[in-house]
């Protein structure tokens, strides 16, 4: 079973206790809420340099320990949002992630109180609405779906209660297959994570070779083991109109020269 698989197994299971029927009544009310910042897909789309996501993340199963476990989010994303993040992603998985939900509530508090409009991603491995509503009540403003990682009733269940609430949608891909199957969902944001979730290699050819394939008026992503200012020029010079990164933030000594950096990319 590769990595993926076992997350996802162990996802479900973990969720097994709190799957309900969610209501699109109750999707519209935490819609209507609109807890913070502005919009995810606007903050991707300016033309006028390489847009970052920037990622809060204390350990990975590929890369170990990146933060202190007692890394306090909220100081992080003071850092990202300092440095001019366009957006924030905020693993909320705890068992191999190190993060949690109310990391997500705790930074969008941060925001709101520095009024700052910052759109945030809940990054987790979503396979119930039951966890769109946690993210939309939580103050996010996009979404997560790994598109190999799901069957294509759990995706459009996934979109739909994403829709009603309001969130946009990261469909995440790795392959060409997933391209096509992404496709049918009439997505407005793909991200082409370069890391392979089997053998946890990262390769920017895997941008190189799906980005160019991504229909025009999609906003692309190139996801993944970017770390100096040539890979996020490479995403660039194939397509991407932002680069989503982790472990290179969170460990550079001067985030904000990095950021700099990459938007100049
Ligand atoms: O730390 P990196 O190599 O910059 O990668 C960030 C991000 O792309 C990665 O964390 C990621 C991409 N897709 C995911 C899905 C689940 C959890 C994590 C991820």
């Amino acid at each position: 079973m590769d990595k993926l698989s076992e997350i996802m197994a162990a996802k479900r299971q973990a969720l097994a206790g709190s799957i309900r029927p969610v209501r699109n009544q109750e999707l519209e009310r935490l819609g209507q809420m609109q807890r913070q910042g502005g919009s995810f897909l606007k903050a991707l789309a300016r033309k006028d340099r390489l847009s970052v996501i920037a990622e809060i993340k204390r350990k990975s199963p590929s890369a170990g320990e990146i933060a202190s476990a007692t890394l306090d989010a909220v100081e992080q994303a003071r850092e990202y949002v300092n440095a001019e993040a366009d957006c924030l992603s905020i693993l909320t998985d705890t068992d191999y992630f190190g993060g949690k939900l109310q990391d997500l509530w705790d930074v969008v508090e941060f925001l709101e109180c520095h009024q700052r409009k910052t759109p945030c991603l809940r990054k987790d491995f979503m396979v119930h609405p039951v966890q769109v509503a946690e993210a939309a009540e939580a103050g996010a403003r996009c979404i997560l779906i790994i598109v190999r990682a799901l069957e294509n009733d759990e995706i459009k269940a996934l979109r739909d209660a994403a829709d009603i609430a309001g969130l946009d949608i990261l469909y995440e891909i790795h392959e060409e297959r997933e391209l096509e199957k992404a496709l049918r969902f009439d997505p407005k944001i793909i991200g082409v994570n370069n890391r392979d979730l089997k053998r946890f290699k990262t390769d920017l050819v895997v941008s190189e070779a799906l980005i160019p394939q991504i229909p025009n008026g999609i906003i692309k992503v190139s996801e993944s083991g970017i770390f100096d200012p040539e890979d996020a020029t490479r995403a660039r010079e194939c397509g991407a109109d932002a680069i989503l990164v982790g472990e290179a933030l969170m460990k550079a000594e001067d985030p904000e020269a990095l950021m700099e950096a990459f938007h100049q990319a």
